[in-house]
């Protein structure tokens, strides 16, 4: 992790790889209300970047920009070498966008919508080539329904949904629509694939499903930027990452990068009445946080040098020292690594 709050003009890149997208010092505005207030990062070719944050954040807005629905307000962007809306028709082919709330005809069958689909995609400047090799994630293509096609039958295996190939869409639940959505937005085989929540409302193993379905296309070197809220799934499949809060990147870099940026975590809890702050001491210059609870007060420091849990003995000897000369019972002590979830709340708890 480079900086805890970069500036407008601040990148966070992969050095030497060739970039799919890049973003500079972006800021978008609906109104007077600016959404992304100077975001910039870059995604290499081949990588699976994740857009991580509270809600509100502007996650949707960036993707959108990106995807070319929308001119940046202020900024750059450069989407496989294009601008977005400039370009869009050249862009168009190349990418596949499954939205967060992706607009189906209810009243046609799963497949009709993804033959109406391909169709668009032939319209839009390219003819849709799926086959059994080009197809990622591994399928059989069997095209057992009669009269469905097998690459349309292919793409629904892809997503677990060939058993719904005859239901109509709004028979469908929120998750298996979220799987259509993902089987549309894979059909061309894009080089770039924008995935905005494409995990909300899955079951646990229709989520599997779908990291498997993007294991698959990052080993086949499609490049992927998806938002979510599941910080799991952030881990399991990004090789980059960024937290955004309030329109603005506060933190970004490698799941290793970002985890070891919430230091280490100290807690455990003092029974009895409640306790003062300023009771306690100071672990490696950090403060507490105290809480309290019904059954007493529950102390948490987080230390950043990220080694307290290595040398827990050093690093709590204050703590220790504090406790026998004041006979004081730390229950539960604990010293583990910061997780995601850590480095997340962090960025919220800094700007609450
Ligand atoms: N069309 C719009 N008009 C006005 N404000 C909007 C519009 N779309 C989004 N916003 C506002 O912009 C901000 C960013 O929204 P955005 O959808 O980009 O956030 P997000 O990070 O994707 O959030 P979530 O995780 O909740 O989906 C929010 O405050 C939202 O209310």
């Amino acid at each position: 992790m480079r900086t805890p709050q970069l500036a407008d003009t601040a990148e966070t890149g992969a050095v030497g790889l060739e970039n799919v997208i890049e973003v500079g010092g972006l800021r978008q505005k609906y109104g007077d209300f600016e959404a992304v207030r100077g975001v910039s990062f870059t995604v290499a070719r081949g990588e699976v970047f994740a857009l991580l944050g509270t809600n509100g954040a502007g996650k949707t807005t960036t993707m959108e920009v990106l995807e070319g629905f929308t001119p940046a307000t202020q900024g750059t962007v450069r989407v496989l070498g294009l601008d977005p809306v400039r370009q869009r028709r050249g862009l168009r082919p190349r990418i596949g966008i499954m939205l967060q709330e992706g607009g189906f005809f209810g009243d046609l069958t799963v497949a009709e919508t993804v033959e109406l689909w391909k169709g668009l995609s032939e319209d839009a400047g390219r003819p849709v080539t799926l086959s059994g090799t080009e197809v990622p994630g591994r399928l059989s293509l069997t095209g057992w329904t009669k009269g469905i096609n097998g690459a349309t039958m292919g793409a629904l295996e892809l997503v677990g949904l060939e058993n719904k190939a005859r239901t109509r869409v709004k028979q469908l639940s929120g998750g298996q629509k979220r799987r259509l959505d993902l089987a549309l937005a894979v059909l061309s085989a894009p080089e770039l694939l924008f995935l905005d929540e494409p995990t909300t409302g899955m079951d646990p193993e229709a989520r599997r499903t779908t990291w498997r379905v993007i294991e698959d296309l990052r080993e086949r070197g499609t490049t992927v930027l998806l938002t979510t809220h599941y910080l799991e799934e952030a881990e399991r499949l990004a090789s980059r990452l960024a937290i955004m809060h309030e329109g603005r990147i506060h933190t970004y870099g490698t799941v290793d990068e970002v985890v070891s940026g919430s230091g280490d975590i100290v807690s455990f809890r003092l029974g009895g009445a409640s306790r003062s702050y300023d009771e306690l001491p100071f672990l490696d210059g950090a403060a507490p946080t105290l809480t309290y609870t019904g059954e007493g007060t529950e102390v948490v420091y987080t230390l950043t040098d990220g080694q307290a849990h290595v040398r827990a003995h050093a690093a709590l000897s204050p703590l220790l020292a504090w406790a026998d000369g004041r006979g004081e019972v730390l229950e539960r002590l604990t010293v583990r690594r910061g997780t995601l979830e850590d480095a997340f709340m962090r960025v919220v708890g800094e700007t609450a």
